[in-house]
């Protein structure tokens, strides 16, 4: 079992990768962002309270987030491990989803953060916006407020997961398969 957790600003190319890295290492890829998304789309309950938060660029509160993704966990228990794309966001969700795991005798592997600054990545998520349809991508003041809630909610979760030597930033700018190798060479020495 091999639980890891994809770390990095809004933008930082954490889907892209673990399109690549969930192949590679057959692990089930769970990115709380394209559920909800999922969700939005097919107007589900979920959907609808999701939506009111994402359309301002908040995060989606914890308890709603968490309930979620440990129903996704519990239905896939036989999964060769996790990939964790977009969450843990907040310290309650780290810590909620420290203690879910360990009543499994699971753990998180690792927590691997794709690095870049904050120019080139509002760059990009004004790129996707032009042909992703997603709605908080297209407007400046909507990706600042995002990166607001990275700084202040996000951010600290750096030190939670030094504290317990299981973070492991690389260099994520570079060519698609460069940052693939980057990610592969830290899996594969776990
Ligand atoms: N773990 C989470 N906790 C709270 N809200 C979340 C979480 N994951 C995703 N969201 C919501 O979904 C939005 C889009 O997330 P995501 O697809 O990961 O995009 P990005 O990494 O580009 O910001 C977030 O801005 C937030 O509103």
């Amino acid at each position: 079992m091999i639980n890891i957790v994809l770390f990095g600003k809004p933008g930082a190319g954490k889907g892209t990768q673990a399109e690549f890295l969930k192949q590679k290492y057959n692990l089930m890829h769970l990115s709380t962002g394209d559920i909800f998304r999922y969700n939005i789309q097919n107007d589900t309950e979920l959907g609808q309270l999701a939506k009111k938060y994402m359309d301002k660029g908040d995060l989606v509160p914890d308890a709603v987030t968490i309930k979620m993704l440990e129903d996704i966990v519990n239905k896939n228990l036989n999964s060769a491990g996790f990939l964790f794309d977009g969450f843990p966001r907040t310290l309650a969700q780290a810590l909620e989803l420290d203690d879910f795991l360990s009543k499994k005798d699971w753990k998180v592997t690792a927590t691997i953060a794709l690095e870049a600054n904050d120019e080139i990545l509002i760059n990009r998520i004004l790129e996707r916006g032009k042909t992703s349809g997603r709605t908080d991508d297209q407007d400046e003041e909507k990706i600042k407020h995002r990166y607001q809630e990275y700084n202040e909610k996000t951010a600290p979760l750096i030190e939670y997961y030094k504290k317990q030597n299981k973070f492991y930033p690389i260099n994520g700018i570079g060519s698609i398969t460069e940052i693939t190798e980057r990610l592969s060479k830290v899996i594969d020495n776990l």
